[in-house]
């Protein structure tokens, strides 16, 4: 489905997921706002698609400061014109016992996980709503989001969290013709999962490579998830073929949790 005219915006798109979704969308037709604390790579990732022909902004943003994310908003509408889809992919994990994560832990994931989320939605939704136009805001959730893992507890609270944003968002935006939906990818090979398995090793005693080994093993299709997996449902989110879907959380995990 053509994105052609539209213009995008992705947090977290220095790198993984972030960049297969930036690179996809392009790829469809979009013009990108590509955002992430990471400069540099945010614009390797910007030449990569100016090589397809769109058009690129890199902003450098921490998503768990709202005023950044009302500025990227705002860059975006000065570069771009309308914006059309809203792309809160940014986030990090955290692998901790629940009886040892401290106070400082869980505020700093929550503020990146749950707060980040919730700036991106306000933004987008008020930059929407201020055009008139309709809008896609589209999250990222997990399979940690349907179901909580061991070490991974707070990390699940945040995905959980999101999955009850995009449903609220999507009752409270739909009569604006706003709609708000959220991928749940299972294990996707990105630094993200290198840095789980590494403190599982160290939360547990497991051997390096053990918790990689033993997820992977538990999807059905038999093969660790790409980026462009991913990307290519969120693609579908975007395009006017997911007009009539609002408030889901959708599994794209090849097989590993089943709602
Ligand atoms: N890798 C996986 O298996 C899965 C990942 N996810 C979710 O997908 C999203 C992307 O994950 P990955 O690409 O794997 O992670 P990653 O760690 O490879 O990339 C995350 C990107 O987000 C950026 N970021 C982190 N904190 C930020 C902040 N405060 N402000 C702006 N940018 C920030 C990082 O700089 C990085 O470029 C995350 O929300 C993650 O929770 C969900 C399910 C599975
Ligand atoms: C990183 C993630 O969302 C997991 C545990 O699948």
């Amino acid at each position: 489905m053509s994105l052609s005219g539209k213009t995008a915006i992705v947090t977290g798109a220095a790198q993984g997921i972030g960049r297969g979704i930036a690179l996809r969308l392009a790829q469809d037709g979009a013009d990108i706002v590509l955002t992430d604390l990471k400069k540099d790579k945010l614009d390797a990732v910007a030449a990569d698609i100016q090589a397809l022909g769109r058009k690129t902004l890199c902003v450098t943003a921490d998503v768990s400061q709202r005023d950044q994310v009302f500025s990227v908003l705002q860059q975006a509408s000065q570069a771009f014109g309308p914006v059309d889809i809203m792309v809160n992919n940014a986030g990090i994990a955290q692998v901790r016992s629940l009886l040892e994560v401290t106070p400082e832990e869980v505020e700093t994931i929550f503020r990146i996980n749950v707060q980040g989320t919730l700036w991106g939605i306000q933004a987008a939704a008020k930059t929407f709503k201020a055009q008139g136009t309709p809008g896609k805001i589209i999250n990222a959730c997990s399979i940690a989001g349907h179901e909580s893992f061991a070490f991974l507890g707070i990390y699940s609270a945040t995905k959980f969290a999101v999955r009850a944003l995009t449903q609220a968002a999507a009752k409270e935006l739909a009569s604006a013709g706003i709609t708000v939906n959220a991928y749940c990818p299972g294990v996707v090979g990105t630094d993200m999962w290198t840095e789980i398995d590494r403190r599982m090793a160290e939360e547990t005693g497991a051997p390096v490579g053990e918790t990689y080994k033993k997820y992977v093993e538990g999807i059905a299709l038999g093969r660790v998830e790409t980026p462009e997996d991913v990307a290519a449902f969120v693609a579908y989110l975007a395009s006017a073929d997911a007009n009539y879907m609002t408030g889901q959380s959708v599994m794209i995990d090849g097989g590993l949790v089943y709602r």
